[in-house]
């Protein structure tokens, strides 16, 4: 690794922002120059952020993307939906290399994206510069690019579940049923209702049942791998912890597989892939195991009766549903080794 590359985070104050700085300050080749906010420019990040304390001394830095361009090689956006939209183009103009969090880059059409996020979104001129960054599916197209759409957390626990056994054509994607869970900071650090402790703790609810802003993200991905127009039917709801998602994912098998086979033709789909785990027969993952780290773990039931498979697969939403996968985008865009700085042993107990 020859290179050193200055890194500044727009939406700091934010829980992709911050899980950003924890990564970063952890990894060999990145420096972070500065952490932006457009409402606290000024003070202190340890201020807000007491945790970090005597390990990161810098103020805040308001969004001004000269200043940023001078003081950064590449820019993360973890911002709100419709930030981005606006500011990539911009930074991408002034020579930042850009890596967008948010939605607002994923999508292939504007209409897409204002139908699912009831909003004017990018031109598409601009969406058509932006690589979606889902590692171990499109990887290959990430070195060297500028311009890096991560994933949403969703979809990357439901597509790394997925795309294998659709490319494989192992599963008919018309029977494809996504039953969603996430923690509480999938929604971010804004406050909200139905996030409050009294409402949220010793609660299980079901929320934008049949209208997620990830389904058409999803669908897109598997009619891809599929090769032909994919709809499925994806189900979201909120548990009571701070992070995780879980997706468990069902489907109607084209011909006969045991869970065997899934096992082994999985490991071999992603072979040399460090970030994701096959569990053994009879052994399905927990959110915990992935707790604090860049890994998804999945792991499989295939029913004789039905002729269905279950796949159950587990991520960090914040890790590697947003900041670890962003930072794997970044290797991937510099040639390093996409494990650099993200060598995270999960958090357990
Ligand atoms: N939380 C998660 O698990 C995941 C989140 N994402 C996506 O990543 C993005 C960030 O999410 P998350 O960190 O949870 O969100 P948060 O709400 O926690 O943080 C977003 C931050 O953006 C900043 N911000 C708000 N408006 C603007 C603006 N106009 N210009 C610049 N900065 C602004 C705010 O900081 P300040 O007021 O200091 O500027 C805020 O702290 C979102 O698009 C989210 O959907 C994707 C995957 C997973
Ligand atoms: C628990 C919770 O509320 N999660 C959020 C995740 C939002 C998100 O990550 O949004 P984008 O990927 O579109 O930016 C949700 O379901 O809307």
């Amino acid at each position: 690794m020859t290179e050193h590359v200055r890194a500044a985070i727009v939406g700091s104050t934010g829980y992709g922002g911050v899980e950003l700085i924890r990564v970063l300050l952890g990894h060999p080749a990145v420096t972070i120059t500065s952490v932006i906010s457009s409402s606290s420019a000024g003070a202190p990040i340890s201020e807000g952020f007491p945790h970090l304390n005597s390990i990161m001394h810098d103020s805040l830095d308001a969004v001004d993307v000269p200043l940023i361009a001078s003081k950064a090689d590449v820019v993360f956006l973890a911002t709100p939906a419709g930030v981005a939209a606006k500011l990539a183009p911009q930074m991408l103009d002034a020579g930042l290399k850009v890596i967008d969090l948010s939605g607002d880059f994923r999508l292939k059409t504007p209409e897409i994206y204002t139908q699912w996020y009831k909003r004017e979104g990018a031109s598409q001129e601009d969406l058509d510069k932006a690589v979606f960054g889902l590692c171990e599916i499109y990887g290959e197209q990430v070195p060297g690019k500028e311009f890096i759409s991560n994933p949403g957390c969703y979809p990357t626990a439901t597509l790394l579940g997925l795309v294998p056994a659709v490319k494989a054509g192992w599963i008919d994607p018309s029977t494809i049923i996504v039953d969603a869970k996430s923690g509480i900071s999938g929604g971010g650090r804004g406050l909200g209702l139905g996030f409050h402790y009294a409402e949220a703790n010793e609660n299980f609810s079901a929320y934008k049942l049949n209208r997620h802003q990830h389904i058409p993200e999803i669908e897109q991905v598997l009619s891809d791998a599929a090769g032909r127009e994919v709809i499925i039917t994806f189900s979201t709801h909120l548990v009571p912890m701070t992070r995780g998602i879980m997706a468990t994912c069902y489907a109607q098998l084209n011909g006969k597989h045991d869970t065997r086979e899934f096992i082994e033709m999985y490991r071999n789909f992603y072979e040399g892939r460090r970030f994701v785990r096959i569990r053994e027969e009879g052994k399905w993952p927990a959110t915990k195991e992935v707790w604090g780290s860049n890994y998804c773990d999945i792991g499989f039931a295939v029913d004789e009766r039905t002729n269905r498979v279950t796949v159950v697969s587990v991520i960090d939403n914040v890790m590697k549903g947003a900041a670890g996968q962003a930072v794997q985008n970044l290797n991937l865009m510099l040639g390093w080794d996409e494990t650099t700085g993200l060598q995270l042993t999960p958090v357990y107990p």
